[in-house]
């Protein structure tokens, strides 16, 4: 089998807290494949966000491995991990944390001149992705001025600025209604279907989770089929 976009290798995080040591994870094994969608479905506290931070080389874990297109981000300097993580992997957060003081345009721009691109194709880009998240006509305003709908649209399109290879998402259209939670997954997963990206998708929300090509849980500290 080629090697998968994401590989967890017998990762473990614990933390520190006033009751003593909390072992979260404990040996997670898991596989994304290239394009596969995945959700990732626990209780909470079972550990959800941390896998998703050690995931997305936003955090290391205590023991064990995650390889990203077969390389081991141990083994990687801090600028190597900021690289992949920059160009490889789209983040989304339950909160858009979008940067304020910037127009939902220039949100999906900077992370692009990050990565070298001239202002005008990310510009360019940025417009097009907006445009596919029904947000022509408010690419100038800041995230204060969007609703709660089109703020998660603008951090989703950001997290695939970079066309990326991996989506994570954690419950990303966790803080919306119903009703617009339902709309912005659906744009959601067709915009990783449609680009290619392998996602590993967060969520409370089981209708939404059968909505994707299969469906892990934690257990114990470990990733099992849900
Ligand atoms: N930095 C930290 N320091 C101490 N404990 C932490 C830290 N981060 C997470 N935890 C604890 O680890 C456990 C797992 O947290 P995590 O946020 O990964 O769970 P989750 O499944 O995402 O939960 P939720 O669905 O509520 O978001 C929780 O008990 C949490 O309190």
């Amino acid at each position: 089998m080629s090697e998968p976009a994401l590989r967890l290798e017998g990762v473990s995080r614990r933390f520190r807290t006033e009751a003593g040591e909390l072992p979260v994870l404990t040996g997670a094994d898991m596989r994304l494949e290239a394009g596969e969608i995945v959700a990732l479905v626990a209780p909470s506290g079972t550990g959800k966000s941390t896998l998703l931070h050690l995931a997305g080389l936003l955090e290391k874990p205590d023991a064990g491995e995650v390889f990203v297109g077969g390389r081991a981000a141990g083994t990687l300097s801090d600028d190597a991990r900021t690289a992949i993580r920059r160009t490889d992997i789209g983040f989304v957060y339950q909160f858009h944390h979008l940067l304020p003081e910037f127009t939902a345009e220039e949100n999906v721009v900077l992370p692009q001149m990050a990565d070298a691109v001239p202002r005008a194709t990310a510009q360019a880009r940025a417009r097009q992705l907006l445009a596919s998240f029904g947000l022509t006509g408010r690419e100038n305003h800041r995230p204060g001025r969007l609703s709660g709908g089109e703020q998660q649209r603008v951090a989703i399109a950001r997290a695939l600025a970079n066309a990326p290879r991996i989506l994570l998402a954690d419950e990303p259209t966790g803080n919306l209604d119903v009703g617009t939670s339902e709309l912005v997954f659906t744009e959601l997963l067709a915009a990783v279907r449609g680009q290619g990206v392998a996602a590993l998708i967060a969520t409370h929300n089981p209708a939404l989770a059968a909505r994707m090509d299969r469906v892990v849980t934690l257990r114990d500290g470990r990733v099992v089929p849900g």
